[in-house]
């Protein structure tokens, strides 16, 4: 895997952006790419900004790799931009990142269009706040019959509160006599 990963690191030999991207596309592209957003505050902290700083810097970056990865074929990128356990930050923290996603859309969702991109999202939406919903079910709604590449939310995701939720899924199925139990 990490020798596949090798043609995405940068080489000695330095090269424009667009030679660096024919480079990669030479080489298997992975068919999704998933990205834990992390290190916002502690790129803020060095620059002596505010944590919301490094949040506002971490969306702008994702419009510059949603356009990389979209250039070279990949074909779903999923942003982990928001975890189930976020919610106890400071509500200030809460409130900015619960504005990114409509800050971003508001800003982007024309050029995601005329990329080509669908607009997708994991986690528990019906918890987040009205405005970002909004936000977020707007840009489903306007991308749904893209074809290119999936922009895959992560927001107000959690990987244990989904495996509790399907198990759950599956008791009720069992009990339901939907499935039928394997001794
Ligand atoms: C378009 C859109 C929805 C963009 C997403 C915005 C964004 C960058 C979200 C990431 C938020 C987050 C909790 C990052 C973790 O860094 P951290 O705060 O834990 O950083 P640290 O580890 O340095 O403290």
């Amino acid at each position: 895997m990490l020798n596949k990963m090798n043609p995405w690191k940068k080489d000695q030999n330095p090269s424009s952006f667009g030679d660096r991207v024919l480079q990669i596309k030479d080489h298997e592209v992975p068919s999704h790419v998933a990205i834990i957003m992390d290190g916002n505050g502690r790129w803020a902290k060095k620059r002596a900004l505010p944590r919301v700083a490094g949040h506002h810097e971490g969306m702008k970056v994702v419009r510059k790799i949603t356009k990389l990865a979209n250039e070279l074929g990949v074909k779903a990128l999923t942003v982990y931009a928001f975890s189930t356990e976020n919610w106890k930050r400071p509500k200030m923290e809460v409130d900015f990142l619960m504005k990114l996603p409509e800050e971003f859309l508001g800003t982007f969702l024309p050029e995601l269009i005329e990329e080509n991109v669908r607009v997708e999202m994991i986690g528990y939406m019906d918890e987040l706040p009205e405005h970002t919903k909004r936000a977020v079910g707007k840009a489903m709604e306007d991308t749904k019959n893209n074809t290119g590449l999936v922009l895959n939310f992560a927001l107000n995701y959690g990987s244990r509160a989904e495996i509790i939720d399907g198990v759950k899924r599956v008791m009720d199925d069992v009990k339901n006599g939907n499935i039928t139990r394997v001794s």
